[in-house]
């Protein structure tokens, strides 16, 4: 199971995952100028990335949306930094966030799970219901892939929908973690987790610790760290022993070296330092 996997990259590494949001307005100019095409540029700036933070970093999480901007050089861009992590066994994750009727998700399965776009885990929205996700289940049962499905996520307007409350006071995003986590006990790896996750936002502390004690078989992949505010104080709720999910940031590690001087010229090393810096502050507040 792919869970196991990501798991023990956590055991080894630390729960960071690093968020390959790739604008094109964060590449260094006189990085970007050395080559030909912005496909290239795209790809070589976060090859840079993931050779400073491979070693550090549990997995990688590609954000689709900054590829698909630049038109087919981006998603060229896309495919080969794919590629490039799974050539050095290091785990992706597709944030495509598809959610669809099962005859169009059994298309986006086989895009995201197979061929050029091919990743370890991709992002889902759950929020058609259930039948949306079973196309991508045989391929977690017999082809070690994985899902993160959106359950809280970290942007303010997350209020306006998922916690609309029932008769029971219990919110929306509440059932459709506890709907996937029942979902995932058949997909269970030895760790303890399954392979069907949860993207749980960590910009708010009092829903992770709801959240953590009552999916205790779902693996997080928590956003919203650094730039969108959240802390390791709130990241730290969603881990259990260190363990059991990964803290993504994006914008923070990419643009590290602009609070350096002369950091565009080491914009790999200020990305690492950045990493070693969130993956400080969540083993103290764990420690706590
Ligand atoms: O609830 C969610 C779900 C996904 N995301 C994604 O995570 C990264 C966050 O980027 P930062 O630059 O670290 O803020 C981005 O790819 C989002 O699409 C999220 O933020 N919140």
């Amino acid at each position: 199971m792919i869970a196991d996997i990501l798991y023990h990259e956590v055991e080894k590494k630390g729960p960071i995952c690093v968020g390959l949001d790739t604008d094109v307005s964060y590449i260094p100019k006189n990085f970007m100028e050395k080559f030909n095409t912005i496909e290239e540029s795209i790809f070589r700036f976060n090859q840079k990335i993931i050779d400073a933070t491979s070693d550090i970093a549990a997995c990688f999480k590609v954000q689709i949306a900054y590829y698909e901007a630049c038109g087919l050089n981006g998603l060229m861009a896309y495919k080969k930094t794919l590629e490039y992590l799974r050539s050095l066994k290091l785990i992706t994750i597709a944030d495509i966030k598809r959610g669809d009727i099962a005859k169009t998700a059994e298309m986006y399965a086989k895009a995201h799970f197979e061929g050029d776009f091919e990743s370890d885990y991709i992002t889902v929205n759950p929020y058609m219901g259930l039948d949306s996700l079973t196309p991508y289940l045989k391929y977690v049962k017999e082809n070690q892939k994985g899902l993160f499905a959106l359950i809280r996520t970290s942007n303010p307007g997350a209020e306006d929908i998922q916690y609309i409350e029932d008769r029971k006071g219990i919110r929306v995003y509440q059932h459709v973690g506890e709907k996937l986590q029942k979902l995932g006990l058949d997909f269970m790896g030895s760790c303890g987790y399954s392979s069907i996750g949860g993207v749980v936002g960590c910009t708010h502390i009092e829903e992770g610790l709801d959240l953590r004690k009552k999916l205790n078989h779902t693996f997080f992949l928590i956003p919203g760290y650094g730039a969108q505010g959240g802390g390791a104080k709130e990241a730290a709720v969603y881990l259990r022993n260190g363990n059991g999910g990964v803290v993504n940031s994006s914008r923070a590690v990419l643009l590290a070296y602009k609070k350096v001087e002369g950091g565009e010229n080491e914009f790999d090393i200020c990305a690492r330092n950045e990493v070693i810096k969130m993956r400080e502050e969540i083993q103290n507040e764990l420690s706590i």
